[in-house]
C-alpha cells in the first residue's frame, strides 16, 4: 500500500511578492511531483505568516483611504492567503507531473479549521506575521497597539493569536479526494480559524500554525508520516552557539526534553518540534522529519533531516 504523507510548506520560503512566490512555488512542485512518482500519497499544507500579515497591512491601508470599507477580518485574510498561495501550488504540481507522465488531478481546498474559542492564545499573542522589521518600525507598530517580537535573531515581526487547531471541517472532503487517487493542497496557513456557533462557523482574529494544523491533518486522514519542510536541513540543540550541535534521529522523550530545556525558538522552531511530537506520539508507527525542501526525498528514506519518532 501507498505511503500517505502531509508536507508542511515552510510560509517563510514562499517569499512575498508574487514573483518569489511563484518561483518557489515551482521548485516546491518539482520536489513534491517526484514525491508523488515515487508512490507516495500526498496532502500539501502551508504557511501564510509573511503572506497574511502583507494582505492584513494592505487592506489596513485601503479601509484607512475608503470611508465605507472595513478592515478585512484576520480570518478572510488567511481565505485570501489560502487561494492565493493554492493557487500557484495547485498548478505548478499539476505542470510537473504531466511533465512526468502523470494525469493526476490536483485540487487545492479552502479549509475551515475549528479552535476553541477560549484557547489561551486568544490572549497571549506568539504567531510571527509580515515581513521582518528594524527596531524603529517595530517600534512604531508598538505604538499603534500591535504586539511585536524578536524573530530567532532575522529582526522584527508583528505577532497575532495562534490557538491550537480542533478540528477540521472539510476533512471528509480531504479524505474522498485523497481516496480518489488526488494531491491534496489543504489546511493552507494553517486554516481559516473558526468557532462552532449551533449550526454557523464564525471566524475568529488569529493565524493558526501550520505546522499543528498539519499534525491534526496528518493524524486525521491516518498518514504516515509529517513532513515539516523550512529553511534549515535539520532541527539543532544549542542553536546559533558556539557549540550549536544538529540533532538526526531523536525519541519524543528527547524531543520532550529538549523542549522543556527551551532549545527551540518560540513561533519559529518550537511549533515545528511539538507539532513532530504530537504526530510521532499520537500512534506506534508514525514519523516526523523536519529538513529543507530539497532534500525531503533523501530525508523520507532516512538520509538527513531531523526524524522524530516514538
Ligand atoms: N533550534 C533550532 N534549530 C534550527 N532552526 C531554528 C532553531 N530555533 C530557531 N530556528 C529558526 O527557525 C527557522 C524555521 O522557522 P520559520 O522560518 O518560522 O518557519 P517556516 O519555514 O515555517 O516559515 C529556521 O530557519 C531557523 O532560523
Ligand atoms: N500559518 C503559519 O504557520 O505560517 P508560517 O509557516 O508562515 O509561519
Amino acid at each position: 500500500m501507498n505511503k500517505r504523507i502531509v508536507i508542511a510548506l515552510g510560509g517563510n520560503a514562499l517569499g512575498l511578492s508574487f514573483q518569489d512566490q511563484m518561483t518557489a512555488a515551482g521548485r516546491a512542485a518539482k520536489i513534491i511531483a517526484g514525491l508523488v512518482r515515487d508512490g507516495y500519497e500526498v496532502v500539501v499544507s502551508h504557511g501564510n505568516g509573511p503572506q497574511v500579515g502583507m494582505i492584513d497591512r494592505a487592506m489596513g491601508m485601503l479601509a484607512a483611504q475608503e470611508p465605507d470599507l472595513a478592515q478585512a477580518p484576520l480570518s478572510v485574510c488567511v481565505a485570501m492567503t489560502q487561494g492565493y498561495i493554492g493557487y500557484d501550488l495547485q498548478n505548478f504540481l499539476r505542470e510537473e507531473l504531466l511533465r512526468m507522465g502523470i494525469d493526476k488531478p490536483v485540487t487545492s481546498l479552502v479549509t475551515q479549521v475549528v479552535v476553541d474559542r477560549s484557547d489561551e492564545a486568544f490572549a497571549n499573542p506568539t504567531k510571527p506575521i509580515g515581513r521582518f522589521m528594524d527596531r524603529d518600525e517595530a517600534a512604531e507598530w508598538e505604538r499603534r497597539g500591535c504586539r511585536v517580537i524578536e524573530d530567532s535573531g532575522r529582526g522584527y515581526r508583528r505577532v497575532v493569536p495562534s490557538p491550537k487547531p480542533v478540528d477540521i471541517v472539510e476533512i471528509e472532503t480531504i479524505r474522498s479526494l485523497l481516496d480518489g487517487g488526488q494531491v491534496v493542497v489543504a489546511c493552507g496557513g494553517g486554516g481559516i480559524p473558526v468557532v462552532r456557533e449551533g449550526c454557523r462557523l464564525r471566524g475568529v482574529s488569529a493565524v493558526i500554525d501550520k505546522d499543528f494544523a498539519s499534525a491534526r491533518l496528518a493524524q486525521m486522514i491516518g498518514a504516515d508520516y509529517l513532513v515539516i519542510l523550512t529553511a534549515v536541513e535539520r532541527v539543532a540543540v544549542n542553536y546559533a552557539k558556539p557549540d550549536q550541535r544538529w540533532l538526526s534521529r531523536i525519541s519524543v522523550e528527547e524531543a520532550r526534553a529538549y523542549i522543556a530545556q527551551g532549545q527551540f525558538a518560540p513561533g519559529s522552531m518550537l511549533p515545528k518540534v511539538e507539532a513532530a511530537v504530537e504526530f510521532a506520539s499520537s500512534m506506534p508507527g508514525r514519523r516526523a522529519l523536519i529538513t529543507l525542501l530539497e532534500k525531503a526525498g533523501e530525508g523520507l528514506k532516512g538520509e538527513t533531516g531531523t526524524v522524530i519518532c516514538a
